[in-house]
């Protein structure tokens, strides 16, 4: 075989691969214009694409992974990995039909002039972790030593009526303090509401228990991790056509596990928090914006979402500079936490576009809400050097309603409402009637 046959062989071998790969390939510059890609690769970022366009890697995935590019900016080296596996949820799915997509991106400085980003579909991957970790917290819930827990019996509407040592133990509280109490006690003020209890107690009676992770708070105002499960008491009682089983209350274990919470749960809650702003990130809100509309589809009540964008954006960073644009995003970030309940969560979903899901909230308290954002958002001024800037933002609106399957399509309503504001001048809410496809 001659030089030329050998290099031609070679060409070919290595396209034989591109096109068979099983992850997708992109070979691009440092600023992510894409020079090769395999088809898997187009096949994984076309519905990704507003204008079918798939040039440039870091505009295409910019909806979705805003952080690529300042990953890759940031990234000073000639070689070496940017970034390994980092999460990308494409769709929100329809709770309980259609799962969430999600891709995994890596990106590999090769040398100064090429990138190379390998992109795998983790859509299935993600669902059989999410299902493993569901039993994991589930049998350590149970299982695990029982020195750190406290055990109570509350009646049937979530009141506590008895009580283990262990709670004063774990929560500073006396039993005094706890009898006849909500078990809101033991969260921050804000950060659950009745119809979240109620909703609780519903799920125990359905599935035989209710368990969920989160921040506790004891009677001194300190947090601690904790593991809280609700199981329904049943007795027999003597009913004049026989014996029926009924609910007398339910069991609430409470359990500190701020020591479990390893390495890798520590590096899990970093990957849900966005990197420049510090809230939750897409991925993210996806997930509990998931497990809301669960709820929601198991016993609705009032739920709106706010999508918010900042205006003219692309302004501030021509004018100002990308630094000032990062800052205004970071100004952002805070001022929708100050303004918001702890129960509400709200994250940056996309590069200059945050969202809040309102629990409890109908369409008059969220626009009422939107209406104070918009108002604090325009009295904020953002010091950038010696100068001070402001800024506005659009708020769409929209409510959670029967016609709704899914998180995609309650974001589709309230992208609607966003994309009304624009229109009608920004530094404005709307809310958009939902579709006839949707109504
Ligand atoms: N500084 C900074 N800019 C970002 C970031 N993510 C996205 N952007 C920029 O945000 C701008 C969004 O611009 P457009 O989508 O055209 O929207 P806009 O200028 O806000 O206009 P309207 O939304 O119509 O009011 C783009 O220029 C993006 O490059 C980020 O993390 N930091």
């Amino acid at each position: 075989m001659n030089h030329a046959n050998g290099i031609e062989a070679e060409y070919e071998a290595l396209l034989q691969f591109l096109y068979l790969a099983p992850v997708g390939l992109v070979q691009m510059t440092p600023d992510g214009g894409v020079t090769i890609m395999n088809p898997l690769a187009a096949q994984l970022l076309m519905p990704l694409s507003r204008d079918g366009g798939l040039d440039n890697l870091f505009r295409v995935l910019e909806p979705v992974a805003p952080e690529l590019r300042n990953l890759a900016e940031s990234f000073t080296a000639d070689s070496g990995t940017i970034c390994d596996s980092l999460r990308v949820q494409l769709t929100a799915g329809i709770p309980g039909r259609v799962d969430p997509r999600m891709l995994s991106v890596s990106l590999l400085r090769l040398d100064a002039a090429r990138t190379m980003a390998v992109l795998t579909d983790i859509t299935v991957a993600v669902k059989r972790e999410r299902q493993l970790r569901q039993s994991e917290a589930w049998f350590n819930a149970v299982l695990n030593d029982v020195t750190d827990y406290a055990l109570m019996a509350l009646d049937t509407a979530g009141r506590i009526e008895i009580w283990n040592p262990g709670i004063a133990r774990l929560t500073g509280y006396d039993a005094a303090r706890v009898t006849g109490q909500s078990l809101a006690l033991f969260h921050a003020p804000g950060a659950i509401t009745p119809e979240r209890i109620a909703d609780r107690l519903h799920e125990a009676d359905c599935n035989g228990w209710s368990l969920d992770e989160g921040w506790c708070v004891r009677a001194d105002g300190s947090r601690f991790w904790a593991s809280t499960m609700i199981a329904p008491l049943t007795g027999i009682d003597d009913e004049p056509n026989g014996q029926t089983e009924e609910a007398r209350g339910y069991a609430l274990i409470i359990r500190d596990i701020s020591d479990r919470r390893d390495n890798a749960e520590r590096l899990l809650r970093e990957s849900e928090c966005d990197h420049l702003t510090g809230i939750a990130n897409r991925r993210k809100f996806f997930q509990v914006a998931e497990l809301e509309l669960q709820r929601w589809n198991r016993a609705p009540r009032p739920l709106a979402l706010l999508v918010i964008d900042a205006d003219h954006f692309k302004r501030i960073n021509d004018t100002w500079g990308h630094a000032a644009g990062d800052a205004v995003l970071r100004n952002l970030a805070r001022t929708l936490t100050s303004s918001l309940r702890d129960i509400d969560a709200v994250a940056r979903i996309g590069g200059e576009e945050f969202a809040a899901l309102l629990p409890s909230t109908d369409l008059a308290d969220a626009m009422n809400l939107a209406q104070r954002l918009c108002d604090a958002v325009a009295a904020q001024r953002v010091d950038i050097g010696d100068s001070s800037i402001g800024y506005t933002v659009s708020i769409g609106v929209a409510v959670m309603h029967k016609g709704i399957a899914g998180l995609d399509l309650l974001l589709r309503e309230a992208d609607a409402g966003l994309y009304s504001a624009k229109r009608a001048g920004r530094n404005r809410i709307a809310h958009a009637a939902p579709t006839l496809e949707n109504a």
